[in-house]
C-alpha cells in the first residue's frame, strides 16, 4: 500500500497501532473499529484525559520517508508546548513483512491544549504531507478516532479505539530486511543511488565501491586465514588486533575501511536506512581488500559484517532483548555475496570492566553514568544479536584478563583449534 493512501481514515482500520511508553515495558496495542469495545484499563491509562494524536509523515519514496520521519521528530520536539509527551509509535499489519510505518503518539496535557496548533503549523509548512489522527473521549468513556483531513467527508468519519492483542512477531522486526540490514551488495547500493541528489557524497562512496569490486573480481582465491575481531566499543579490539598483526605477521584491515573515514560523520547523521546502507557497502570494500591481502599473508579485521548487522538489528528492534527474533531467523543470515572470514571472535567483558576501560580512556563521570544507565539495554541487545548471527557464527572470547593473556588465548584458538597460522597448515 502506498503511504499516501493512508491519508484516508478507513485505510488505517486494517492496521494495528503500537505505542511505546518506554523501552522497558511492553508496548500498548490498539486498532480502529466501527464497533465499540469493552472497557480496557491499558487504553484508559494511555489515553487518559488530555488530547491525543497520532502523527505520521507520509511519502511514497523510502529515502524521503526515512528522512521525513527523523525531521518530524525534531520538529515536534522543538515546537510542542510544555506539558506534551511525544511517544514513539508505529502502525503495522500483524506479522506481515515490510508493513511497519513509524510515527508518533502525542499526549497533549499543555495548559492551552495547543499541540494541535503546533502540528497544524508543521503541516502547513510542508513539504512533507503529515497524516494526523485525533483521539477524543466520549462521555461514556469510549475513545473515538478521526482525521484532521482536508476533505469534509473524511473529517466526519469516526472509528472506535479498541484494544488489540500483541502480535507474535514484534512489529519493530517487520521492516529489518533491506531497511536496516542488507543481504546483497546491490540492495545497499540502490539506497545510496537513490540518495545521490540529496547527499552528494553518496556518489563518491559508490565510485569507491565499484573500483574495489573490479579489483575484487580480479583477485586470487583466498589462501591465508582471515580472522575478524568483533565486540562492543572498549572491549579491546584495537589492542588485540594490533598485537595479532605483529604476532601473526598479518595485514590489519578495518570495516568501515580507511577510504570511507571522511564520509562517516556525514552518513552517521542520516536515518537508519541510509546510514546502514553506507556501513553495508563499507564491508564490500573491506571484502575486496581482504581478498587481495589474504593471497600473501594472514588478515586480521577490526569489525566486519557481524558489527553492521548486530548494531542495526539492536537499534531497529525496540524494547527488551526478548523482542529480538530467535536464532535461525533469516535476519541473522550472512549476505549471500559477501566474502566469509575463516574465524570470527567476539570479545566479551562485563559491563563494569567495559565502563572502567571507557572511563580510563577519558569519559567524564556524568557521561559514564548515563552510558551505563541508558545504554545498558541497547548493549545487551547488540551482544545478543552478535551471538545469534550464523554462517559463520562468532566464538565468544573472555576479554577481561590482561591484554597479553587475551592475545595468548586467541593465538591458542587460532593455532590449535583451527590450525590456521600458516598457509601450509590450511
Ligand atoms: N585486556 C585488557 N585489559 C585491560 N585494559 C584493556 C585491555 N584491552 C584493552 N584495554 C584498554 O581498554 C581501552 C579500550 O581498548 P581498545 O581501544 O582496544 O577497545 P576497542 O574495542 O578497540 O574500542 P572502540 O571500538 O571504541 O575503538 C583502552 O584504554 C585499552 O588500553
Ligand atoms: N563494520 C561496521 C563497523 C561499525 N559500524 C557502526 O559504527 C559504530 C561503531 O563504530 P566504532 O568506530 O565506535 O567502533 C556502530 O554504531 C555501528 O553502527 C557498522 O555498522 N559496521
Amino acid at each position: 500500500m502506498a503511504n499516501r493512501s493512508l491519508s484516508r481514515l478507513a485505510q488505517w482500520c486494517s492496521r494495528v497501532f503500537m505505542v511505546e511508553i518506554n523501552q522497558k515495558t511492553e508496548p500498548i496495542y490498539f486498532a480502529l473499529s466501527s464497533k465499540p469495545s469493552a472497557h480496557n484499563i491499558e487504553l484508559e491509562a494511555l489515553f487518559g484525559s488530555g488530547k491525543l494524536f497520532s502523527v505520521y509523515a507520509l511519502c511514497d519514496d523510502r529515502v524521503q520517508s526515512a528522512r521525513a520521519h527523523a525531521e518530524l521528530k525534531n520538529a515536534l520536539a522543538e515546537n510542542l508546548p510544555p506539558g506534551c509527551a511525544l511517544l514513539d509509535s508505529a502502525s503495522f499489519l500483524p506479522d506481515i513483512k515490510s508493513s511497519l510505518i513509524k510515527g508518533f503518539f502525542l499526549q497533549d496535557n499543555s495548559a492551552l491544549s495547543s499541540a494541535e496548533r503546533a502540528v497544524t503549523q508543521l503541516q502547513e509548512k510542508g513539504p512533507v504531507r503529515l497524516c494526523v489522527l485525533t483521539y477524543t473521549r466520549e462521555e461514556n468513556g469510549e475513545y473515538l478516532c478521526s482525521t484532521v483531513a482536508e476533505e469534509p467527508a473524511e473529517r466526519e468519519r469516526k472509528y472506535y479505539v479498541t484494544p488489540a492483542p500483541a502480535p507474535q512477531r514484534h512489529p519493530s522486526t517487520l521492516n529489518i530486511i533491506n531497511s536496516d540490514v542488507f543481504y546483497q551488495m546491490e540492495d545497499a547500493y540502490k539506497v545510496l543511488q537513490e540518495c545521490c541528489d540529496i547527499i552528494p557524497e553518496s556518489k563518491a562512496v559508490l565510485e569507491l565501491v565499484m573500483e574495489q569490486q573490479l579489483e575484487f573480481n580480479n583477485s586470487h582465491d583466498k589462501r591465508f586465514p582471515v580472522i575478524v575481531i568483533e565486540g562492543l566499543d572498549a572491549t579491546g579490539k584495537t589492542t588485540l588486533t594490533c598485537s595479532l598483526q605483529k604476532a601473526l605477521g598479518a595485514v590489519l584491515l578495518k570495516s568501515p575501511p580507511q577510504c570511507l573515514a571522511c564520509f562517516r560523520q556525514r552518513f552517521d547523521a542520516e536515518p537508519p536506512l541510509i546510514r546502514r546502507a553506507f556501513y553495508a557497502l563499507g564491508n564490500y570494500i573491506t571484502a575486496a581488500q581482504i581478498a587481495r591481502e589474504s593471497s600473501h599473508a594472514p588478515v586480521v579485521v577490526d569489525r566486519y559484517w557481524h558489527s553492521t548487522a548486530a548494531y542495526a538489528i539492536a537499534t531497529a528492534v525496540s524494547g527488551r532483548e526478548e523482542n529480538l527474533p530467535a536464532v535461525g531467523s533469516e535476519i541473522y543470515e550472512w549476505p549471500s555475496d559477501l566474502l566469509r572470514p575463516s574465524l570470527v571472535l567476539l570479545l566479551s567483558v562485563s559491563p563494569e570492566e567495559r565502563l572502567r576501560r571507557l572511563t580510563h580512556r577519558g569519559l567524564d563521570k556524568t557521561e559514564e553514568e548515563s552510558q551505563l544507565e541508558i545504554n545498558h539495554l541497547f548493549r545487551r541487545k547488540v551482544d545478543e544479536a552478535y551471538k545469534k548471527i550464523q554462517n559463520p557464527a562468532c566464538i565468544v572470547v573472555d576479554a577481561s584478563p590482561s591484554p597479553e593473556q587475551v592475545l595468548q588465548q586467541v593465538l591458542c584458538l587460532i593455532k590449535n583449534k583451527y590450525n590456521l597460522q600458516t598457509p601450509d597448515h590450511q
